[in-house]
Parts: structure tokens; sequence; C-alpha cells
């Protein structure tokens, strides 16, 4: 299964166009934060690294096809002294559109938020399920460590906190390239926030998928070290969920904050060709709840 280094190595075939080859997936659709990660390494890769993303803001407008390449064409909306722009459509059909803002840096004040008192990951047990789905991580995330904390990781109990904290980290080491650690970042962001939504709720059958993706990278960090990603879902209504994330290192350092708003429908039986009624076009949900 491709690691993280595979996923980013995009072929330049043209004057700021990338593609990214096919990413073998068992699920129906590629998953958003890869097709986010690699559109955010085709625009770092028209700018020099002096300049550092510090946000980026995202639609998923189709499902991808994870077995076709995709090519991402990048605008250069503007190139200011201190600021740089860049918009990304990721394209079979056009399938993913972000908007990434670069910075070089300046001197100014200095605050942040506590992270949560939480049990260190090595005081935690790896954990191979996604929480609040019910089902075993595919196997493109097993490069990934993930560590529920624990009490987080129940679910499907009506009335509990819409609320999860996971220790994650790459499982191999990354090369010392800020840009690769943010394109990591970006994949990994996506991999449970939604998850969140679905905590306190049955575990009836939904159509879940990211539909829009925020994300803002406020301090220096390595995602081959582990990161605290504390996730939380303020509001689903109308078969859309709004989840919002913090990510911590270990020192504590608040160094990135994700918003994201998710599908989050009940699944309906879909006609089959011999009309039973039984087919349905979601990825696999789980059928019964989270044993544990
Ligand atoms: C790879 C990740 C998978 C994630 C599965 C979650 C599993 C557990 C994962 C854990 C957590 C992971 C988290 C990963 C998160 C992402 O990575 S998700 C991948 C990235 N995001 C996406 O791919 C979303 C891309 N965007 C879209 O697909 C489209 O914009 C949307 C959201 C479907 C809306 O487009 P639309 O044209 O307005 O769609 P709409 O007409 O409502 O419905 C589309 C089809 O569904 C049918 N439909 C409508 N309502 C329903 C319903 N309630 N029930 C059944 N069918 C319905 C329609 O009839 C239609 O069918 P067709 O006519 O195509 O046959």
């Amino acid at each position: 299964m491709a690691g993280l280094p595979e996923v980013l190595d995009l072929d330049e075939i043209g004057p700021d166009l990338f593609r990214s080859g096919p990413v073998p997936s068992e699920w129906a659709r590629t998953f958003g934060g890869q097709i986010a990660a690699q559109s955010l390494m085709s625009a770092a890769r028209t700018l020099d690294r002096s300049y550092s993303a510090h946000s980026l803001h995202g639609y998923f407008l189709r499902p991808g096809r994870p077995h076709e390449p995709t090519d991402h064409l990048v605008e250069r909306l503007r190139d200011g002294g201190s600021f740089r722009t860049r918009r990304v459509t990721a394209v079979q059909e056009a399938i993913f559109t972000v908007t990434v803002s670069f910075h070089r840096g300046d001197e100014g004040f200095s605050h942040q938020v506590d992270m949560p008192a939480v049990p260190a990951p090595d005081d935690i047990p790896e954990s191979d399920r996604i929480n609040g789905w019910g089902m075993p991580r595919p196997a493109e995330w097993r490069h990934w460590e993930m560590r529920w904390v624990t009490g987080d990781e129940t679910g499907h109990v009506p009335g509990s906190p819409a609320r999860q904290r996971v220790w994650i980290r790459y499982g191999h080491p990354l090369p010392d390239d800020g840009a690769v650690h943010a394109c990591a970042l970006t994949y990994l962001s996506d991999m449970a926030l939604l998850g969140s939504a679905r905590l306190p709720h049955p575990p009836t059958a939904v159509q879940g998928a990211s539909l829009d993706h925020s994300l803002w990278f406020l301090r220096p960090f390595r995602a081959d070290e582990w990161l605290l990603y504390d996730q939380v879902s303020p509001s689903a209504e109308h078969g859309r969920a709004l989840t919002r994330g913090r990510l911590f290192d270990t020192g504590g350092r608040l160094v990135s904050a994700v918003a994201q708003e998710g599908l989050m429908r009940f699944d309906r039986p879909r006609p089959t060709e011999d009309g039973d009624g039984e087919a349905s076009l979601s990825p696999p949900a789980p059928a019964v709840p989270d044993p544990r």
C-alpha cells in the first residue's frame, strides 16, 4: 500500500500542472485528505520554501476515482511580498477546489489555548478502528499510528458528547521538508474528524463524506511525531455535521486548527438492477454497533 512519500510524489506534466498517480483503495471514492494533501503539494511546488502554507480552504465537489490519476491545476492568484495565494483544482472531472495562502512569517504577539489534559500516547494502546464508525481503518491509513484517548472511543451512546481525542503520527520518518509535514497534517486532518459527529448517535447507516475543509497551520511541527487531535462537533442538522479540530504537539503547542462540514445523511436503499432495493453507493457502513 502506497505510503505518504509516494502519494505526494507528483509528476509535473505542464506549467503549474501536476499529476498524482492512482492510489489503490478499498473505498469506492478517493480519500479527501489525500486529494487535499496532493493539491497542497502542487501549490507548494510553485513557490520557494521561504513561503510556507498558513491556511487552506477547500470544497470536495465530486467523488474521486482512486484507481485513476488526478491532475492538479494551480492558478497563481497573487504574489505579494509577505503572502502568496494559489488556487488548485483537482481534476478527473473537477473533484476538489482549494485556495491556499502562504506566508513568509512576521514578528508579532504570541498566545494560545492550553492543551487538554490527556494521557500520553505511550500510555494508550494502538487502535485499528475508526472511532464513531465501528469499522477498521482502511489499508491506506495503516502507515499511521492512532491511539484514542481512553473513554472517547466507545461511540454510539445516545447523548454522549460529540467529542473525541486521538494521538496520531505518521509511522515512518518523513523528510525534513516543512511542505511534506504540512501535506501530512492535511492528510491526517480528514481521517477522523467527521467521526466526532457520529459518536452521540445510534449505529444507523449513513452516507458520510467531507464536503468542505479549512485548515490553519499555526506553528512548526512534525507529522512523524505525536500530535493530539482534539475534535468536537458543535452541530448536526439537515444531513450535515459541522466539526472542528485542534492539533497539539507533545509539548502542548497548538500547531494547527481545522474546521469541516461533512455529509452525514441517513442512507436510503437504492434500487438494484433487479429492483430489490438493497444496494447503496455508500462506502461500507457499520451494520452493528461498535462492540467496544
Ligand atoms: C473515502 C472516504 C469514504 C468515507 C465514507 C464514510 C465511512 C466512514 C469513514 C470514516 C471517516 C472517514 C472520513 C473520510 C472523509 C472522506 O474522505 S469523504 C471523500 C471526500 N469527499 C467526497 O468525496 C465528497 C465529494 N462530493 C460529492 O460526492 C458531492 O458533492 C455530494 C456530496 C454527493 C453532493 O453532490 P450531489 O450531486 O448534490 O449529490 P446528490 O444528488 O445529493 O446525491 C448523489 C447520489 O446519492 C444519492 N442519494 C441522495 N441522497 C441519498 C441518501 N440519503 N442515501 C443514499 N443515496 C442518496 C442520489 O440519488 C445520487 O445518486 P445517483 O444519481 O448519483 O445515482
